[in-house]
């Protein structure tokens, strides 16, 4: 079995608090030894991680693939490339395809074609309810069983709520989570941005933070009620932090994630009528974003997910009240992790990976997510001083939707280790150009 050593990396482990720099070897896929000025084994592959950072490896809970049905906007090949371009070594698959993933059959399917391709792992998120249209339970057990790591029917909050009550109870005793994509539908039929001013001035209409909340606040009244594990998706409001920062206080099971778009932008963004802007839930207030980042910093917010939502150039250059809601989130999270948050001393280093990769484990129950030896060997190394202009002609994904097109950031991925496998996707710091 393959060896790989990284010389002089500086490692973090959210799982400790530590940054230092050593050496790392990686055997049969777990970490082998983290030691000083360690010599390499015959026939191990030697990366010089010198100036490089080292976090357990990135896992994305919250991503569109797409395939089933929409392949013209993502298949789980081009998805999975996005996701390794971007620093991440797994991601969990939302079920909004064709079919809907509210079955053994396509839960297994996404599954099975996720380990195909053989780079990031794909973990199938199973509906709630049949074709996630709210109305009778998908079949929780038989997903499980094919591979589901969580429940949600993303895109649309399910309203009933005896139905969401039974579900939990289900989930809960399936142990798994449910992910809620928090909207209520009333108060936000018809709209296409934030209501607010800047919907005022642009004669769009709103979709009011009220929606969010209310949705917030019953999910969490039903964790209380059946013990559930409740992950709030893409939250985006003051109000709705301020709800989850009180049932954590109470000692729920209740965690929250936030995407890059809704801590970096405010509704501002959609001005001149950018279809790349539009988004589900709405970019918000300056209010918001401050109140996400404090979110972020004292932990209220457990883990940064990109809500990777890929559309086809066609359908975004239309008229806005038209587009679809999404943003292609992948290739550029890390790097609005690094340039928002952990240069402007927002988040330290432990508490960056610990939301990009310690938690959003923990929440799809999967193991590793901190560096220590004989825990599995998956990595992301990332160069914080790396500055590089977001080019979407350059991702993998088909989905070049993004509100971050010529924006230079700095702290890019420059490989991961997944599956045993190290694969670059930038150069080195010490090093000359080299891609996949
Ligand atoms: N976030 C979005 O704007 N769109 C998502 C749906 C969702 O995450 O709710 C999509 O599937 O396109
Ligand atoms: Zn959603
Ligand atoms: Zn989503």
């Amino acid at each position: 079995m393959k060896r790989i050593l990284f010389k002089s990396g500086t490692l973090v482990d959210p799982g400790s608090g530590r940054v230092w720099q050593a050496d790392l070897l990686v055997e049969e896929g777990r970490i082998k030894a983290i030691d000083s000025g360690m010599a390499a084994p015959r026939g191990t592959e030697v990366v010089n991680a010198d100036g490089c950072l080292i976090f357990p490896g990135c896992v994305d809970v919250h991503v569109h693939l797409r395939e089933p049905g929409f392949e013209y906007k993502e298949t789980i090949a081009t998805g999975v490339r996005a996701a390794v371009r971007g620093g991440f070594v797994a991601v969990a698959a939302m079920p909004n395809t064709r079919p809907v993933a509210d079955s053994a059959a396509v839960v297994g399917y996404v599954r099975a074609r996720g380990e195909e391709e053989g780079l990031a792992r794909v973990f199938p998120v199973g509906a709630l309810s049949r074709g996630s249209e709210g109305k009778e339970m998908a079949p929780l057990g038989e997903m499980r069983q094919a591979g589901a790591v969580a429940f949600s029917d993303d895109g649309r909050w399910l309203a009933d709520a005896q139905l969401m009550r039974r579900v939990m109870e289900y989930a809960r005793m399936l142990k798994a989570p449910v992910i809620s994509h928090c909207e209520e539908p009333t108060l936000t039929k018809g709209g296409v941005m934030n209501e607010g001013i800047t919907a005022t001035v642009l004669g769009l209409r709103g979709m009011p933070a009220a929606a969010e909340e209310i949705a917030v606040a019953r999910d969490i009244i039903l964790a209380e009620f059946t013990g559930c594990h409740l992950h709030v998706a893409h939250i985006s409001t003051a109000g709705a932090v301020r709800l989850v920062r009180e049932a954590k206080s109470r000692g729920l099971k209740v965690t929250a994630e936030v995407t890059p778009h809704h801590f970096t932008l405010t509704e501002e963004a959609v001005q001149g009528y950018a279809t790349c802007a539009k988004v589900n839930p709405p970019l918000r207030t300056r209010a918001d974003v401050e109140a996400l980042r404090e979110a972020l910093a004292d932990g209220t917010i457990d883990i940064i997910a990109t809500d990777h939502a890929p559309h086809a150039r066609e359908e975004k250059e239309v008229e806005f009240d038209q587009a679809p809601f999404g943003i292609s989130g992948l290739e550029t999270a890390i790097a609005l992790v690094f340039t928002e948050l952990v240069h402007k001393g927002i988040l330290n280093l432990p508490q960056a990976a610990a939301k990009l990769s310690l938690n959003p484990r923990r929440l799809l129950g999967l193991p590793g997510g901190v560096l220590a030896e004989g825990e599995p060997a998956e990595l992301t190394l990332i160069d914080p001083e790396r500055e590089e202009e977001v080019d979407p002609a350059a991702f993998a994904s088909k989905g070049r939707n993004t509100p971050f097109a010529g924006w230079r950031l700095k702290g890019w991925p420059v490989g991961v280790v997944v599956r045993g496998k190290w694969i670059p996707v930038r150069p080195l710091p010490g090093e000359g150009l080299r891609e996949i």
